[in-house]
């Protein structure tokens, strides 16, 4: 298995990236219209962000979990014992958020959602007929007007050497959402399983966004469409002293949308942050 970027403005774009999420939970674009100095502003900005103290003036709300999670309460992967190296910060367009990094959040969060609903169409109109007619409403349709879908600013600070020996930056997990958006972060890290069970790395060239699938769409597609394992490893040797800033967007439907017979978006996302001791 490969993971190769396919070329948004390409005549056979929707195709061949359809194939790959078929094949392997993920597509890769280059060519793209999210812009790459928009993302690197957001890196350099949100970088400073975590380097100040003014972070703990956003600690998430524990009823909407937007804002700040500090590395103290960062998650444990689904059947891991050990947090992950990381902290970040939840945005949502109704949420908390500190007011000089507001607009720029917001725009990218925009595109990135505008992105979404015409990705979302190029895999209904790609998918098999038997696959399709099981969608009980347009795929783009899910995720309008949502207010479920989340931005996450993550940072994985540079490893000081005390780390736990089996903690790393993103223990293996699948997203639960219907898709995610994520330009390629300014270090590299990021691995997805292959079906034989080796590691693969995904091309972290800065300026390609990456978009896997997630439990959501593995569910409303009867696992047509494979909700692939990932996991962010630690840096080695001089890299081990550098920061890593990643900015997935996870694609939530509105919460009455039905996936199935057996669940609505609600019920399906409630599920699974309760395994995750979230909820
Ligand atoms: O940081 C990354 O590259 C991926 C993060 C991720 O998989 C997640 O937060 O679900
Ligand atoms: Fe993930």
């Amino acid at each position: 298995m490969e993971l190769k970027a396919v070329d948004y403005q390409s005549p056979t774009a929707a195709e061949d990236f359809v194939e790959s999420l078929r094949q392997t939970g993920f597509g890769v674009l280059k060519n793209h219209p999210i812009s790459k100095q928009q993302v690197s502003n957001i890196y350099t900005h949100w970088q400073a962000f975590f380097n100040s103290q003014h972070k703990a003036d956003f600690t998430y709300n524990k009823g909407t979990q937007d804002g700040f999670f500090p590395q103290s309460v960062s998650e444990i992967a689904k059947g891991f014992k050990r947090k992950d190296i990381k902290e970040y910060y939840h945005y949502y367009p109704w949420g908390q958020c500190p007011a000089e990094l507001k607009s720029e959040i917001d725009k990218y969060y925009q595109d990135t959602l505008s992105l979404a609903e015409h990705l979302l169409n190029w895999i209904e109109q790609e998918s098999p007929e038997s696959v399709s007619k099981n969608f009980r409403e347009p795929l783009s349709n899910m995720i309008i007007n949502s207010g479920q879908t989340l931005l996450r600013i993550l940072h994985y600070p540079p490893l000081a050497g005390d780390e736990e020996p089996d903690a790393i930056r993103a223990a293996a997990h699948e997203d639960i959402n219907l898709i995610t958006i994520l330009p390629a972060a300014n270090e590299p890290g990021l691995q997805v399983k292959a079906k034989d069970g080796t590691w693969l790395e995904v091309p972290s060239d800065f300026g390609n966004l990456i978009v896997n699938i997630g439990d959501m769409l593995q569910e409303a597609s009867g696992h047509y469409f494979p909700s692939t394992t990932h996991r962010v490893v630690n840096p080695k040797g001089a890299d081990a002293t550098k920061a890593r800033i990643s900015l997935p967007l996870f694609l939530h439907p509105r919460p009455d949308v039905v996936l199935s017979d057996n669940y609505t978006a609600d019920a399906y996302l409630k599920e699974r942050l309760r395994e995750l001791g979230v909820v």
